[in-house]
């Protein structure tokens, strides 16, 4: 169902010089979603971002936002706010002030000003810390300060460019929670990039897969997660093996992937190695026709009948786990 604060990229396409960055996309973006824009290095997610932001002209196509064409807009006039990787914080300026600078430059009086920017602290965790200056801040602590002041604005959309790249990987799980606690709370639409597919999984409602300029699959993350479209997707997301069959390509999770006796079993193959994961174990083995897969075991699965480097195993799963690729 549509709704009157849909975000929508119609043709969108990007190019610098001859290198084309973005290259005719389509996306609706419900509103309200958490959506994270995903792929490899160079693929046009920032493109993208930029693009709907404002800080990047369009080569063709428009950015839509509530039925509106906002493409020739400059950024603060669209109804987004964009959060960059490094925070971007004035360095002179305290945490409140970074905070309440866009109310500053809209005209806003002081005191109107100092509420609302201790508002947006509020939602964030940071009021004890209001009038530090960014230097005395922890990475974490930056982060809330660069989405408070994105958000004192009220855009109907928040862009998140790599917004947990920066911090360490304790700080980034516990981020990513209040990321998405924050969403929820506000239930606007966040559009966040990133090329990791743990914090994609983890936080999107909807995950939007680039390669190349152009969107390979689209869709709820677990659908896209349980039936990938494209070995690339497949690759990509991870936790799968592509495997050719006779009757095309397909792809199957390494957990739906069940290891047997060899002998009556789809895949015949020989254990190339076997890694002890805790919980789990990942087995590697090469079919016959020399492809690599990998199953993942539970680890009383596995310990039941252990297996060796070198040991011959059949391996099966059910028609359900196995999809049909695009070529
Ligand atoms: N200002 C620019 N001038 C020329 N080429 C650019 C410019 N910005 C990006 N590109 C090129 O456009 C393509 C897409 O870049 P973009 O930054 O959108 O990719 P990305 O998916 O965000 O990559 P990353 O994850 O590395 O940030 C790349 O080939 C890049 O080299």
């Amino acid at each position: 169902m549509r709704s009157d604060l849909d975000l929508e990229l119609v043709k969108l396409t990007k190019r610098y010089g001859d290198t084309v960055a973005v290259d005719g996309i389509d996306h609706l973006f419900h509103a309200g979603t958490y959506a994270c824009l995903l792929g490899p290095s160079g693929c046009g997610k920032s493109s993208t971002l930029r693009m709907i932001a404002g800080h990047e002209g369009v080569s063709a196509g428009s950015v839509v936002l509530g039925g509106r064409d906002v493409s020739q807009l400059p950024p603060a006039k669209r109804g987004t706010a964009m959060m960059f990787q490094s925070y971007a914080l004035f360095p002179h300026l305290s945490v409140a002030d970074n905070v309440a600078f866009s109310l500053r430059m809209k005209g806003v009086d002081a005191a109107a000003r100092k509420a609302r920017a201790l508002e947006m602290l509020d939602l964030v965790d940071m009021t004890a810390h209001a009038d530090r200056l960014p230097a005395q801040l922890s990475g974490g602590q930056q982060q809330r300060v660069a989405l408070a002041r994105a958000l004192v604005t009220e855009p109907q959309v928040l862009l998140l460019d790599e917004p947990l790249s920066a911090l360490d990987p304790f700080l980034r799980v516990r981020m990513r929670g209040e990321l998405r606690r924050l969403q929820r709370e506000l239930g606007i639409t966040f559009v966040h990039v990133t090329h990791g597919q743990d914090e994609a999984l983890a936080l999107a409602d909807e995950i939007v897969v680039m390669n190349n300029a152009v969107i390979e699959q689209a869709g709820p993350t677990r659908a896209v997660f349980d039936a990938p479209a494209t070995a690339f997707v497949a690759r990509f997301l991870g936790s799968h093996n592509v495997i050719a069959l006779p009757d095309g390509q397909f792809a199957i999770r390494s957990d739906a992937l069940r290891v047997t006796e060899p002998g009556a079993a789809r895949l015949q193959g020989r254990v190339t190695g076997v890694e002890y994961q805790g919980t789990h174990v990942a087995l590697t083995a090469a079919t016959d026709g020399d492809q690599e897969v990998t199953a993942l075991l539970t680890d009383q699965d596995f310990f039941g009948a252990p297996k060796e480097p070198g040991q011959a195993i059949g391996l099966g799963w059910d028609d359900r786990a196995a999809h049909l690729l695009r070529a």
